[in-house]
């Protein structure tokens, strides 16, 4: 086991015990954590749980601990139930590689593309990567053919943010409007500029 510093590190445990209001969780280290059971229905044996660990075994904090505690046991803050990467109650607000991988390969399998929507909260860095995943698959598209079309105000902000306005087939800040404009619906201010 690396004992590099545990404070804060989230983990995945299951549930393996139940006793009286406590749930015993094994995270795969020394000692398991022990909580208050927040839900008798969902948290059940066997379920997965995010933990953020705050330390491993609690033999320090003892010698000196001004609570209750036992040493056998690791310190922890139970964040939820975990289901296929998703934890209940906590937001997602990106999208990991495995995602960005099979959206790429539909887009690079596509003759056209309408995109609205960025994949992420992309303004926040840690969140942008799936973002910029697709647009370089969107890009590399266009290259070889595809007719690709952008548009929404924040999905054009990723063509500026990652300088691809030039390299997809048209950008636009309309979402709604551009998809009117493909059901071939009469747009107001085309129209008068048409006739103009
Ligand atoms: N998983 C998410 N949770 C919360 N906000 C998100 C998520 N994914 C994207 N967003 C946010 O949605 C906004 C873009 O959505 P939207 O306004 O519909 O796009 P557009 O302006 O291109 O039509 C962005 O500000 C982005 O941060
Ligand atoms: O990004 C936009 O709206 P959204 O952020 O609500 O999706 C567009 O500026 C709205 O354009 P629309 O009027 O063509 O739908």
């Amino acid at each position: 086991m690396q004992l590099a510093d545990f404070k804060g590190r989230l983990v995945l445990g299951e549930i393996y015990h139940r006793h009286a209001d406590d749930l015993y969780i094994d995270i795969g280290l020394k000692f398991p954590m022990i909580c208050k059971i927040p839900d008798r229905k969902k948290y059940v044996i066997g379920a997965t749980v995010l933990i953020k660990l705050f330390n491993p075994e609690l033999s320090e904090p003892f010698l000196g601990a001004k609570k209750e505690i036992t040493i056998l046991e690791a310190d922890g803050q139970l964040l939820g139930l975990y289901d296929r990467g998703v934890v209940e109650g906590i937001k997602g607000l990106d999208v990991g590689l495995e995602t960005t991988k099979q959206f790429s390969e539909v887009v690079r399998r596509a003759k056209t593309i309408v995109w609205n929507r960025p994949m992420e909260v992309f303004e926040v860095e840690n969140f942008a990567n799936g973002t910029k995943g697709l647009m370089d698959a969107v890009v590399d598209v266009t290259k070889t053919g595809a007719t690709t079309i952008i548009g929404g105000g924040d999905t054009a902000t990723c063509c500026v943010k990652y300088d691809t306005e030039d390299k997809v087939s048209h950008v636009s800040t309309g979402c709604g409007t551009s998809l009117e404009l493909v059901e071939s619906r009469i747009l107001p201010g085309v129209d008068t500029l048409t006739s103009v």
